[in-house]
């Protein structure tokens, strides 16, 4: 049957495709800003027929209509293995649970069988003249998960970028099983969070560390993008990017001629990542656009592919960090924020190219809810606290007061190191914890 006539007998209406889950099923929603809204709310009408649907999805940034509509979670029950700012809240009211990744594991989950997933809804691009979708912004585990869900729902959305490859981007019309004619509305944008002045501090003690050639991953938040930004406006030359999470300061550094990818030993002249999520700059930039190659996160983020490429700057947020260098990135105590994602990933990578530098940035200081300055760094975790990046793999932190680079060093030297730059209020303070603690002798100075 040729691809034209097997798409129209598959396609259906969102009410008639989402009758194929059951009480008791797994269902994947897709990841990021390629969740249906869509077969979301089909699913959700059918609330009074079906009991303990098993729902996930990675980093889905809206709160879904099945959730909402779900309070007691009788019907329906959510998962997130990254969380996004909507899946933090629903988890504050117990809407949503975590599952824990380690990125770059991602597709080998589906593959060894440890997540069995009956039905899988995705959004992509209509047909092209072969007969194959695009997965759009999010390449990552959808091909997996596609290849081992019992169904397949895909939303046709003309919204969604034709993203290259790299590989796996595509599916053909023949991998899926029901198509849903969507609403067309554009991809949620996430527009940048705003850069302060102590992240411009922080971006520029990090641009020392960057030299012409140099490769790149940016990781979430403001700090990353404060980085990028200054990239952008600096005369570095022949930037490279390998990365996880494709950002709009990616189009900025690109536009001002700082990327060219030239000097990378793997996919050279390429813009490598397996996810993006932006503006419609960034969307309008994909597009079509050979320059970018999407690949599934088992090739972006293995520590094995992210080595190959020689100077590879790897630029990561925290939330906390304690005095024996341990990196909580996910939580603050108990409070799920987000998720492992490729933090790890890319801290390890990094060390393991040559000339490679991962470096875990925070702002030394942050204002609790009663209005206190507190430190982010530590003389131990906050209770709880999920280590991200454990002491044995993390080696460089930034602060607005310096850096400090921590392998090598006894655990008297890791403090010394981290409290020169912590807040210069609250250093005494961390003093005496560490020297509680059993971690600070007679000749440890402070600058
Ligand atoms: C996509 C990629 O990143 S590539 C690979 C890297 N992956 C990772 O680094 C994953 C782990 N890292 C992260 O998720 C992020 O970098 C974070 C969470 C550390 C920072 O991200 P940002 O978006 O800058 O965080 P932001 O400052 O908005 O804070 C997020 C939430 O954490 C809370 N929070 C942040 N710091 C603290 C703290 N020290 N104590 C308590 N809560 C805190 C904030 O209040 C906010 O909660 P809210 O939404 O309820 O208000
Ligand atoms: C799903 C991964 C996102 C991140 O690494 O932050």
């Amino acid at each position: 049957m040729d691809y034209k006539s097997e798409y129209l007998r598959k396609l259906v209406t969102a009410d008639e495709a989402v009758k194929v889950v059951k009480s008791g099923d797994s269902v994947h929603y897709g990841e990021f800003v390629m969740v249906s809204h869509v077969l979301d709310a089909a699913l959700a009408k059918r609330k009074d027929e079906l009991e303990g649907v098993n729902i996930r999805t990675v980093t889905c940034p809206f709160p879904p209509q099945t959730v909402l509509n779900d309070p007691e979670r009788k019907h329906f029950i959510y998962n997130d293995w990254h969380f996004s700012g909507a899946s933090r809240k629903l988890h504050d009211k117990n809407l949503c649970n975590y599952s824990s990744l380690t990125y770059h594991e991602g597709p080998s989950f589906f593959e060894r069988g440890y997540v069995p997933v009956d039905v899988a809804m995705i959004k992509v691009t209509p047909p092209d003249q072969h007969g194959f979708v695009n997965l759009g912004t999010s390449n990552s585990i959808t091909h997996a998960l596609c290849d081992a869900a019992k169904v397949v729902i895909a939303e046709v959305n003309e919204s969604v970028p034709r993203c290259m490859g790299g590989s796996r981007e595509t599916l053909h019309v023949s991998e899926i099983d029901y198509f849903v004619q969507g609403d067309n509305k554009p991809l949620i944008q996430l527009p940048a969070t705003p850069i302060s002045e102590v992240d411009k501090t922080i971006a520029k003690i990090i641009l020392e560390q960057i030299n012409d050639g140099a490769c790149l991953q940016l990781g979430i938040g403001a700090m990353p993008n404060a980085v990028g930004a200054m990239i952008a406006q600096s005369d570095l030359k022949d930037l490279g990017v390998h990365t996880e999470m494709l950002v709009d300061s990616f189009v900025d550094m690109y536009e001002a001629g700082r990327i060219t990818g030239l000097r990378k030993q793997l996919d050279k002249g390429k813009m490598v990542y397996t996810f993006a999520m932006g503006t419609n700059k960034l969307y309008d930039f994909l597009n079509n656009n050979p320059v970018c190659a999407s690949y599934p996160v088992s090739y972006t983020n293995d520590p094995d592919t992210i080595c190959q490429n020689d100077n590879m700057i790897c630029i990561n947020n925290a939330i906390e960090v304690d005095l024996y260098g341990q990196v909580a990135s996910e939580s603050s105590g108990t409070r799920q924020i987000s998720g492992t994602g490729g933090q790890l990933d890319y801290i390890y990578g990094s060390y393991k190219s040559k000339g490679g530098k991962g470096l875990i940035c925070l702002t030394s200081t942050f204002v609790d809810k009663d209005g206190k300055l507190r430190s982010r760094i530590k003389p131990t975790l906050t209770p709880g606290a999920i280590v991200t990046v454990p002491r044995s793999i993390n080696y460089y932190v930034v602060t607005e007061y310096g850096m400090a680079m921590l392998k090598g060093k006894s655990t008297w030297q890791r403090a010394e190191a981290l409290i020169n730059i912590a807040h210069p209020d609250l250093r005494d303070e961390l003093i005496k914890e560490a020297d509680a603690n059993k971690i600070w002798i007679r000749s440890n100075k402070r600058s």
